[in-house]
């Protein structure tokens, strides 16, 4: 079968795709990245493997959409994501298999792991599948999703993590050529630690150390940082799409009132594929991407 690669010759020279689990992980984690090579001039595909179903609604007025009562939350928070995605300047969206093809498993053994559409349950070559199709079309550079624990554990994160890497081993020079995995350095961790410790809403409450997180990456770990604070007002408007999920009285709104850009509008990120382009700093940070790539080939 001849591929047809027009598509992507068409394209920004530029092209970065990310693969999210549920509406609201494309905002909270890579939220600035996104709005910063959107404005850059790059390619963004967005891929998100699920609708969400499973999630919390902190809307009382939308209480009964919930996945126990008339189990409408997925189409919900698809208008959400539409939302967040236009306030970051995505145009590029899509669900994974198409909306409403994986369904949000829960968190981790919950009976919803094992609901017959459940992500965590998905053949994963066939959920690859249709992101190699997306990669054949797109040949994006660069491809951003999680590492092996899915950042934080939840079952989903781990299924995207494993289909997004198989599906980058299954489409091969139509492939990224840098792959990176979101995290956060134990030092802005510490500071973050240290910046909550008075506040109310404070998501470190219930540990005496970073270490005892389950997430957290050695700063010498860390490949990127990405600066992208003249964003983060997009980034607050895109997690404000995501109400159900995001409540007003978040201490992500926290971080970025009282801590501004800082810790809202810079993301970090592993490299686990490609070489480290030209750094800064005393680990010798990335502050792009497609820093080291030969972009003319493609
Ligand atoms: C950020 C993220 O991945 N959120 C998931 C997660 O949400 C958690 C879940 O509702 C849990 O019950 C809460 O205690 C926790 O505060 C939430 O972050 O899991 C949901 C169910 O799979 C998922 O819909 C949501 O997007
Ligand atoms: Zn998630």
């Amino acid at each position: 079968m001849t591929l047809d690669r027009t598509a992507s010759d068409s394209l920004p020279a530029r092209r970065l795709l990310l693969v999210h689990a549920h509406p609201d992980d494309e905002v909270i984690g890579t939220g600035a990245t996104m709005s910063h090579y959107v404005s850059d001039g790059a390619h963004v595909t967005l891929v998100t493997c699920t609708l969400g179903e499973e999630g919390e609604i902190h809307v009382s007025a939308l209480s009964q959409l919930a996945a126990g009562q008339a189990d409408q939350l997925g189409g919900w928070r698809l208008v959400e994501w539409e939302r967040a995605c236009d306030a970051l300047g995505v145009s590029d969206r899509r669900m994974l298999g198409g909306p409403g093809r994986y369904r949000d498993s829960g968190m981790m053994g919950l009976e919803t792991n094992k609901h017959p559409r459940a992500f965590w349950g998905a053949d994963l070559d066939e959920a690859a599948a249709h992101l190699v199709e997306i990669m054949r079309e797109i040949r994006p550079q660069v491809m951003i999703t999680y590492d092996e624990n899915g950042f934080y554990g939840h079952p989903d994160h781990i299924q995207a993590h494993r289909v997004a890497m198989r599906a980058a081993e299954l489409a091969g020079e139509d492939g990224p050529q840098k792959i990176y995995w979101t995290a956060q350095p134990l030092s802005v961790l510490r500071d973050g630690m240290e910046a909550f410790k008075e506040s109310e809403s404070n998501p470190f409450a219930d540990v005496d150390t970073v270490e005892d997180l389950p997430f957290g990456t050695p700063d010498e770990e860390i490949a990127a940082r990405i600066d992208g604070t003249e964003h983060y007002a997009k980034k607050t408007a895109a997690m404000r799409a995501h109400a159900t999920q995001i409540p007003d009285n978040s201490w992500l709104y926290g971080m970025a009132g009282d801590f501004g850009g800082e810790f809202m509008g810079v993301e970090y990120y592993t490299l686990v594929k490609g070489e480290r382009g030209p750094g800064e700093g005393p680990h010798k940070w990335e502050s792009d991407l497609f820093a080291g790539l030969d972009l003319d080939g493609r």
